[in-house]
């Protein structure tokens, strides 16, 4: 697909950021895009929000997976687009219409260039949350189109264009979303002692929970818990008797992720008989760690080094989440980093990712897939 018509792609999946299960429009300009193809060789299923592609191969013994996410995020972009989101408070901030838009010129690829085994394409809703991956795979038209392998890229801001950073085994944490709600007793700001703040009680809590990581989990197996929103009260001269903690939690072993979970509990119990408050916790998704299948993630790399201009390093673990961790417990397969060169990162109102990005690694993958897919 020429340069022109993939930047205009990515420019108008920018407007339309999405969030989770709600991708109709996106949906429907993937599957406008997806119509313009000859379609001889390609077969499309929609499931919910996302949709499976599957180029056909010539002489196939085995299906070589893609997949990219799709939603965005509720933030107000801040950057100096001219094609800036037209949905007021969301935006693609972590990149999913790069990713959307470089499928899209792969697949075009093996449209125009069939190979021996079969492509399939997996546009998969909802990675931000509450997790699309893991039912997508279980759906019953992936019961029919099941990858042998699967592969995916994330963009990295930090990573100039032209490299790619991966490593074999543990890539991304595992993570749980975390919700916190406490109820307590509201009045007169200036009857304090007759209620229960749950201002005061959020307060105490977030400040709690700094020390279940710095004093439950060993140093050496990192974790996170981040408080990304407090909500709490009506206004100014009264005191709240609701107040709500949203986050999320980070750990590199499962065994970190129970136990910090248990003191979360702990805690929390301590502040409903501190604060005389009623408090529950819901843990929203959850999404497995991303483990890149050894064998696999050490030829691409290797692949990369020999056959193209690309720079590859290996990198460390990363706290993100990602979904696609349910695909490679299930298939062999792995994820990678895109440099993409943006001064401001993932999640970030001002992201602001190099398009030239796009093309080298449409390039990269359609000659990664490539040698995948005529290797017997
Ligand atoms: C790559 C990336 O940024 N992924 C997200 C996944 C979010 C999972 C879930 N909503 C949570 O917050 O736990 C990330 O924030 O790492």
């Amino acid at each position: 697909m020429i340069k022109e018509k993939l930047g205009q792609i990515r420019r108008d999946l920018h407007r339309i950021p999405e969030i989770g299960f709600q991708e109709f429009k996106t949906q429907q300009y993937l599957l406008n895009v997806l119509s313009q193809f000859p379609n001889e060789r390609i077969e499309i299923k929609t499931w919910k929000t996302g949709i499976f592609v599957l180029v056909n191969g010539i002489n196939p013994t085995k299906t070589i997976g893609y997949r990219a996410d799709i939603d965005g995020l509720p933030i107000t972009e801040e950057t100096d687009y001219d094609f800036q989101s037209e949905h007021p408070g969301y935006m693609h901030a972590c990149g999913h219409d790069f990713h959307m838009t470089i499928a899209l010129g792969i697949l075009s690829h093996f449209v125009e260039n069939p190979v021996d085994d079969h492509v399939l394409f997996l546009f998969q809703p909802a990675e931000e949350g509450p997790g699309g991956a893991e039912p997508m795979l279980n759906s019953e038209v992936a019961k029919d189109w099941k990858p042998d392998i699967v592969t995916a890229l994330h963009i990295s801001p930090e990573l100039p264009v032209g490299t790619v950073a991966t490593k074999p085994g543990l890539l991304f944490a595992n993570t749980s979303e975390l919700f916190i709600d406490l109820k307590g007793k509201g009045g007169h700001a200036a009857y304090p002692h007759t209620t229960n703040d749950m201002v005061v009680a959020a307060c105490s809590l977030v400040t709690q929970l700094q020390t279940v990581v710095a004093r439950n989990v060993d140093p050496l197996d990192s974790a996170v818990i981040t408080i990304g929103k407090i909500t709490g009260g009506t206004v100014q001269n009264i005191i709240a008797e609701n107040a709500r903690l949203e986050g999320t939690i980070r750990t590199l072993s499962v065994q970190s992720m129970d136990k910090v979970k248990e003191r979360i509990e702990a805690l929390v119990r301590g502040v409903e008989i501190g604060y005389s408050c009623k408090a529950t916790i819901d843990y929203g998704s959850m999404y497995h760690q991303v483990f890149n299948e050894e064998t696999l993630t050490m030829e691409f790399m290797e692949f990369i080094s020999a056959n193209t201009d690309f720079t590859v390093q290996e990198c460390k673990e990363a706290m993100t989440g990602e979904d696609f961790g349910y695909m490679v417990e299930q298939i062999p397969g792995f994820m990678f980093w895109l440099g993409v060169d943006s001064s401001y990162g993932l999640h970030h109102a001002k992201l602001m990712p190099d398009e030239e990005a796009i093309h080298v690694a449409v390039e990269l993958m359609s000659k990664y897939i490539t040698f995948k897919a005529t290797q017997k």
